[in-house]
């Protein structure tokens, strides 16, 4: 198994397939035109021009709720037309107020990505997910209503939207950069029916989740395949992913960051556990279908911690999961046992990371600062503090549009025979089914994975064979990720790989700041 160095460096070597149409296109060009100097709107202009009733957008997603005017682009002035750069974020979404909360838990328990129920009885997951959503909405409203009555999620997520696209127009990009919610509005279908009417030609996917899901990006990833592919429009528009990116230097750099600033907050510095909190996934997603979620988390505390103690602090630490849901067995070790077995081990003083998720959310502003809290007060940690969400913080920012700069130009060049955005060959085909609620006014189609796809491993496995079903690596060569990978013109990103990090990271130097780097890429010999 080999492994490439940088993003930036492969693009010097002959990692780039050439196919029919891309010829041309592979160059490394970037076209630079300022920030608004075409185009005539304004941003507040042209998001006002945009707040229509929601599209009969193409949808595999049953939606149990009325249209709503609203969408999330973050525009910057059109350039020329020959190429107009969009970046699209995805996210999960979140209920905007308490009666979107049932609604919203529909949409959420509606994902095969979420329940993962055994094919036979597929066709329940529409039941099931009324059923859960009218039990559970009465305990996730309670959350929301302690946290000001709803998801500060997609306000969030716009100023991020917005703080990219001036990032990038700093760096002489100029992009629009729009924001596709999985679960509650602005849905993925509203993000893309505006790329189409705004006529974008080069779209970077970016998943606003560090580390790749099945349950997250994956859901995401997922959608946007069954879109681009029942979409004319979309199946021409040229497009890269970034699946990933929690080992990007910039990130980790302002995770610690925000560590040791609140961690000198404490009188007892050296004493203080830094906690870990991670949104958890069902024990199966890991172990049977093979998500990468647990081995890149634990990959990212790693890298977090590792630059934590270059700053001389040499804090012990713990990475626990949270916000399980429902009987199964969930990754362990769940945050309240932790919490309590820290708290018996004489642990007086914690401060809390939020790790699987860039904003400030119920999990974050609900599940640590109150239940958390009072959990670790009642187990006798008497100093708690959290670190708060990354949001806007700039050098996160700075560091997503470096990321979007170096995926740029590989939007479209690395193809494979695949049409899959993602490859989730680990994972059953979406149901047959369809999803429908009453009140549904589509038709639903859940759509198979392409049968290729089926034969081959999400990338990250690729490193790990042992842990592919049935144990399998071989047929597995060079330039197999990409192959398994791209999707009619998505290839970049969806094949970056982890891979030797602290290798990347010592050759982007061992200061945090030091621009780019961490992105890797690797294939397999
Ligand atoms: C990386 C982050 C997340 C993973 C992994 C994830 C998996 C996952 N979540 C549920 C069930 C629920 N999640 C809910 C809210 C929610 N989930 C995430 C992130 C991840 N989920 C966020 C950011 C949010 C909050 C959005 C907001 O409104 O602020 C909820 C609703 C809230 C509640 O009732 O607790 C549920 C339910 C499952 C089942 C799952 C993996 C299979
Ligand atoms: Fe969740």
């Amino acid at each position: 198994m080999a492994s490439f160095g940088l993003l930036q460096r492969t693009a010097q070597l002959p990692l780039v397939e050439e196919r029919p149409g891309c010829s041309g296109r592979c160059v490394p060009v970037v076209h630079r035109y300022r920030r608004g100097a075409c185009g005539g709107l304004t941003t507040t202009e042209r998001r006002r021009g945009s707040q229509q009733p929601r599209q009969a957008a193409s949808t595999d997603m049953v939606r149990f709720e009325e249209p709503n005017n609203t969408r999330g682009s973050r525009k910057a002035a059109a350039g020329p037309a020959v190429d107009k750069v969009g970046v699209l974020l995805l996210n999960l979404g979140g209920p905007e107020t308490l009666s979107d909360v049932k609604p919203f838990l529909y949409n959420l328990f509606a994902d095969p990505d979420i329940i993962r129920l055994p094919q036979v009885v597929q066709f329940l997951q529409p039941v099931l997910a009324m059923v859960i959503s009218t039990l559970r909405a009465p305990k996730s409203a309670e959350g929301y209503k302690a946290i000001g009555g709803g998801s500060p999620l997609r306000k969030i997520t716009d100023e991020q939207a917005e703080a990219l696209s001036v990032a990038l127009a700093a760096k002489g990009q100029a992009a629009n950069v729009y924001v596709g919610m999985r679960y509650w509005h602005p849905y993925t279908e509203e993000a893309l029916a505006q790329i189409k009417r705004d006529g974008v030609t080069r779209l970077v996917i970016l998943p606003l989740y560090p580390q790749f899901s099945i349950s997250t990006s994956g859901s995401s990833l997922r959608l946007l395949e069954s879109l681009f592919k029942s979409d004319r429009a979309l199946k021409q528009l040229r497009h890269t992913v970034i699946p990933s990116w929690y080992q990007r230097r910039g990130y980790v750099c302002a995770m610690a960051d925000l560590i040791v600033q609140e961690l000198v907050k404490f009188d007892d510095v050296a004493g203080v556990e830094v906690f870990f909190s991670a949104h958890g996934v069902p024990k199966s997603y890991v172990e049977e279908a093979g998500d990468p979620y647990k081995e890149e988390m634990e990959e990212c505390v790693r890298l977090i911690m590792q630059e934590v103690r270059q700053r001389g602090y040499q804090n012990s630490h713990t990475l626990a999961y949270q916000s399980r849901v429902g009987p199964a067995e969930w990754l362990k070790p769940y945050t309240d046992d932790s919490i309590r077995m820290l708290g018996r081990t004489g642990v007086k003083s914690m401060l809390a990371v939020p790790i699987s998720f860039v904003s400030e959310h119920i999990e974050t502003l609900e599940e640590i600062d109150m239940e958390y809290r009072e959990l670790a007060h009642e187990s006798g940690i008497r100093h708690w503090g959290r670190v708060p969400a990354l949001n806007t913080n700039a050098a996160f920012i700075e560091d997503l549009a470096e990321a979007v700069l170096e995926a740029l130009p590989y939007v479209g060049c690395l193809a494979g025979p695949t049409d899959s955005l993602v490859p989730l060959a680990a994972l059953h085909p979406w149901p047959e089914p369809h999803l429908l609620h009453p009140h549904s006014r589509s038709h639903p189609r859940h759509p198979r994975l392409h049968p290729r796809l089926l034969h081959h491993p999400h990338p990250r496995l690729l490193h790990h064979p042992r842990r592919r079903p049935g144990g399998a690596a071989a047929g597995i060569r060079s330039g197999a990720p990409r192959a398994a990978l791209a999707g009619g013109d998505v290839g970049v990103g969806v094949d970056q790989e982890r891979g030797d990090v602290e290798r990347a990271h010592r050759d982007a130097g061992d200061h945090c700041h030091s621009g780019a780097g961490g992105v890797e890429r690797a294939v397999h010999s």
